[in-house]
């Protein structure tokens, strides 16, 4: 048997949610293309079609709202342990803890039922961003802000996270930016969450398991990474040259590539717009043109090899317009992640639900003597 490296090419599952067109660049929710839920659709909403497989009603979209809001209240134990977690801990290392704390605080965590899980899925999703806006808060020697119920989903989130309520274009670009990041198959942390998932662990060890896959540079911690390279490079007019000193070496750009890409990431593309408004309209300039080369100096080289911006390299022009630093661009990843996670571990219960044990080719040797630990040298 061939040895697919890196999994590539496997397939070990079948699913409706997403289909990425690697080559062509699409991307499309249960059918629907990317760029039509980004421009029209709302984070709950688009978190309904990845639960549900369907767009909700209007009855339905409004009574989901209200249950996710509801729901992002956090424990009043959780949020004294807060104050007790470093201040200098990553984001995501405080929001893996929280999360793994929250199946802790939970009497019934155990329980994996199609209808546990649904609820405890959606508990999750409207806690994450009340868990990464706390955190903000306690960085910056303030009390977390209780959630509110009027404002949506991204509204709230934003408000929790700096104290002021946001305007409509700041809210239609988190909107935006969350359904962008909300699905995308069977990446690494959604794969790790399935693995995690497929031993009948609960939820909460699961979507634990796949936040600290999302952590990684080569994943979700691309956008920090990203933003790291641009205040390494400093100016536009060193982009060029940092670019080939770094290709000259063989080392990586940063938010450039994709495992089934090999063409422009779709979100890479709206992202590229929302980022480009931003820059024009809120004076982030000095970001975007750094980044504007560093996509075209990288391109001559990498494109005719297929590598391209991938969706984690203009997001962070975003996210730093509506208030965030470089440590909660991941975090914010994964408030809107963690529907796409839901909503893959619930199909894969409802579809599949096999234990994922793959293999390797044994390459050691075989009849080892043991040599006893006084003979050793
Ligand atoms: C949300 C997301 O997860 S999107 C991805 C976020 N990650 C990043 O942006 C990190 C930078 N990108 C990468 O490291 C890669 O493109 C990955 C990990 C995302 C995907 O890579 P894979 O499909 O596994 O390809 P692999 O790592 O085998 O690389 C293949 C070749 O392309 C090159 N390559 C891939 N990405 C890049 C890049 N960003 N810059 C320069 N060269 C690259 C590799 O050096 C390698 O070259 P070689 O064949 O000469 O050794
Ligand atoms: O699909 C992948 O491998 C990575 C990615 O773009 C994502 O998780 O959004």
């Amino acid at each position: 048997m061939e040895v697919a490296r890196g999994l590539e090419g496997v397939l070990f599952t079948e699913s409706r949610m997403c289909f990425i067109d690697g080559e062509a660049g699409k991307l499309y929710y249960y059918g629907i293309p990317i760029q039509e839920l980004a421009e029209r659709s709302t984070f709950e909403e688009t978190t309904f079609l990845l639960l549900h497989g369907r767009l909700p009603n209007r009855d339905e979209l409004e009574s989901f709202q209200k249950d996710l809001a509801r729901r992002r209240v956090l424990p009043d134990h959780l949020l004294d342990c807060f104050h007790h977690y470093p201040t200098s801990a990553h984001p995501m290392s405080f929001l893996r803890t929280a999360v793994s704390q929250l199946g802790m605080l939970d009497p019934t965590e155990g329980d994996i039922s199609q209808e546990a899980l649904y609820e405890k899925g959606l508990d999750l999703i409207a806690k994450f961003a009340t868990i990464v806006a706390a955190n903000k808060r306690l960085r910056e020697g303030k009390e977390p802000l209780p959630p509110r119920e009027d404002l949506s989903h991204a509204a709230n989130f934003l408000y929790m996270a700096s104290g002021v309520e946001p305007s409509k274009e700041q809210e239609r670009l988190m909107d935006a930016a969350l359904i962008l990041h909300a699905e995308h198959g069977f990446n690494a942390s959604t794969f790790t969450a399935i693995a995690a998932f497929s031993t009948e662990t609960d939820l909460y060890s699961a979507i634990t398991a796949a936040v600290a896959s999302l952590k990684g540079p080569r994943h979700g911690g691309a956008n920090e990474a990203v933003m790291r390279m641009i205040e390494e490079i400093g100016t536009p007019e060193r982009a060029r040259e940092w670019v080939q000193e770094k290709l000259a070496k063989k080392e990586r750009i940063m938010g450039m590539g994709h495992r089934v890409y090999k063409a422009f990431d779709p979100r890479a593309g709206v992202l590229e717009r929302l980022a480009r408004r931003v820059a024009e309209a809120h004076g982030h300039s000095r970001e975007y043109r750094i980044l504007k080369i560093v996509e075209e100096e990288a391109g001559r080289v990498l494109n005719p090899r297929g590598i391209y911006p991938n969706v984690d390299f203009y997001s962070g022009v975003v996210y730093s317009d509506l208030g965030f630093g470089l440590e909660f661009f991941t975090p914010i990843f994964a408030v809107a992640r963690i529907s796409g996670w839901v909503g893959h571990l619930l199909e894969y219960q409802a579809l599949d639900n096999r234990l994922l044990r793959p293999d390797a080719r044994y390459i050691g040797e075989l009849d080892a003597p043991y040599v006893p630990l006084e003979a050793r040298a």
